[in-house]
């Protein structure tokens, strides 16, 4: 693909935002860490330089080589990256007397500027720096400033060298996705065809090259991504794709049922494996929650690798990885952006394994997943569901699991869900559970004393699971299924309602 573009990352919080506005322009981008930088440049037709938590005057920030880019390629440097290009270039950059978090407004802007059309006086910017560049590097030209800032905006004579010092790529810089615009299709003469169509096209294509007449083993799981995963592949290679549901033990009421029978009406090949038992019996005992992870995420490998010697000729093993899984599983990109959770899918296959591992959906966040799987035809109902976690209730009962804890956690999770659905209340929810608590609470039924678990809901709305917040659901809701929940589900006396947002809590427990 030669209409791409590259996105550096130095380790900020807002990197994957860039990736995803020059999507919704409909351009296709990619993110490596400054200390990998690609050898073969020639496919990328732009580059931005994100932003970082480091300070470009330190002698163990990112300061990587970028001798074959300025000055060769359009480049666009956002926050440090802006700083960078102006602390090795001729230019200084120094602490600022006040550091600058949030709003700010242009309070001028250079006229007759390609990079600026669209853009006037007074449009607020958002920023988030404490060193600012006092001395434009060599060449450079002054395109804004705000009131706190001269240097906001900046370009290098005679080059397609830009810096700016707040960030284009947050919802409340106003004219951001504008100015991304600007440099992306005015200046670097990129096309707008990313579409989910061209997607689909080009990713078909691909996957078609790459796997040839070998076989696919995919793990599918009844959520989203691997079924639209499953979709790409199956136009590729057609009934060369093996898919594989497990049950690990782990999934809702009536899950491996009903996700069965969905999928035959899709023409897909797909094999039920009923592995409840063995995922329960190596998780005997195990309440660490990474801990767990790691036990199903084995689990489920040995699992596909069992299932895939008795498929002829399978040299593949396909996943509906998206994007977010990777990032809060491995550091970004090994830059500085930290590990939050295992994902179980993510962790790599072991050497005994001879399968090599295809992800056509890891560039992709959620909502792009579905638009996706909608321009292939997929159903609404697959395509509404609500994201479940590869692990399951695993990570909804905290602490060990047995049996009987799934048991009672799949009735509270099935009352909870069900009635969403009843009040039409699942399609304004990103995503909903319950959790097992590992609490005991006494309460009184029927004149007697208990001593029973507590459960909590959880109910969220999100684009792309990387922030959330919770829903406001309606009391009257609240109500009656907390009744339903402690009347019908034995074991259970009590019923929280979760109210935190992500950050700083994240959306399972585990
Ligand atoms: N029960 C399962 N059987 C087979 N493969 C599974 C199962 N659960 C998860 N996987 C594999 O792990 C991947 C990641 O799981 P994850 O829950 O993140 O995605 P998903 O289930 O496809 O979509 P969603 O996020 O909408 O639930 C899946 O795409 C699938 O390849
Ligand atoms: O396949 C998965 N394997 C995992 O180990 C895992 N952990 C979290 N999730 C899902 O990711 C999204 C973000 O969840 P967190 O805020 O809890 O990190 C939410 O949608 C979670 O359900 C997982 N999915
Ligand atoms: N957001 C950023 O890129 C900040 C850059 C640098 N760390 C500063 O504080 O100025
Ligand atoms: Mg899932």
């Amino acid at each position: 693909m030669h209409n791409n573009v590259l996105i550096l990352d130095f380790g900020s919080q807002y990197t994957q935002l860039i990736a995803r506005r020059v999507r919704e322009l409909n351009i296709y981008s990619e993110i490596k860490p400054y200390n990998k930088l690609p050898e073969d440049l020639s496919e990328y037709k732009a580059v931005i330089l994100s932003g970082s938590p480091s300070s470009v005057r330190s002698e163990s920030a990112p300061h990587p080589d970028l001798s074959e880019i300025k000055g060769k390629k359009p480049l666009l440097g956002i926050c440090y990256g802006a700083q960078y290009l102006s602390h090795f270039n001729g230019g200084n950059v120094a602490p600022s007397a006040t550091r600058e978090y949030g709003r700010a407004n242009l309070s001028f802007v250079k006229d007759g500027e390609d990079f600026l059309e669209g853009l006037s006086e007074g449009s607020q910017v958002w920023m988030s720096h404490s060193d600012t560049i006092k001395e434009l590097p060599e060449g450079g030209i002054r395109l804004a400033s705000t009131h706190d800032v001269a240097n906001a905006a900046y370009k290098i004579d005679g080059e397609t060298t830009y810096g700016i010092q707040f960030h284009p790529e947050v919802y409340h810089t106003t004219d951001g996705a504008k100015l991304l615009e600007n440099f992306l299709v005015n200046i670097a003469g990129l096309e707008q065809d990313w579409t989910p169509d061209a997607f689909v096209e080009t990713t078909v294509e691909e996957l078609k090259q790459e796997i040839g007449d070998e076989k696919v083993i995919l793990g599918l799981s009844g959520g989203v991504d691997s079924s639209v995963a499953a979709m790409l592949l199956h136009k590729a290679i057609g009934d060369h794709l093996y898919c594989i549901f497990v049950n690990n033990g782990l999934l809702r009421k009536n899950e491996f049922e009903s996700v069965l029978d969905q999928y035959k009406h899709m023409g897909l090949n797909v094999k039920g494996v009923d592995a409840s038992a063995r995922f329960l019996d190596a998780l005997k005992g195990e309440s660490d929650p990474e801990g767990k992870r790691k036990i199903i995420g084995r689990v489920f490998i040995e699992v596909f690798d069992d299932e895939s010697h008795k498929v002829e000729n399978a040299k593949w093993l396909a996943q509906g990885t998206i994007y977010p899984d990777r990032i809060e599983s491995v550091s970004a990109s090994g830059g500085p952006s930290a590990v939050i959770k295992s994902h179980h899918n993510v962790g790599g296959l072991p050497d005994y394994m001879k399968l090599k591992i295809v992800e056509p959906l890891k560039m992709l966040f959620k909502d792009e997943v579905r638009r996706v799987g909608a321009s292939m035809g997929m159903s609404p109902e697959i395509l509404g569901r609500h994201p479940f976690p590869g692990p399951g209730l695993g990570i909804r009962i905290l602490g060990d699991i047995t049996a009987e804890k799934v048991a009672i956690l799949q009735e509270v999770d099935a009352i909870f869900i069900d009635g969403l659905k009843k009040w039409g209340l699942y399609d304004k929810v990103w995503q909903a559970g319950a959790m097992l608590l590992p609490v005991d609470s006494v309460g009184v039924m029927g004149d007697e004393r208990t001593y029973e678990k507590c459960v909590a809901l959880r109910a969220v709305e999100s684009t792309d699971g990387m922030t959330a917040d919770w829903v406001n659901l309606p009391y009257e809701f609240l109500q009656k299924t907390s009744n339903d929940i402690i009347n019908k589900v034995k074991g259970v006396n009590r019923v929280v309602y979760d109210i935190s947002s992500k950050p700083p809590a994240t959306i399972e427990w585990e």
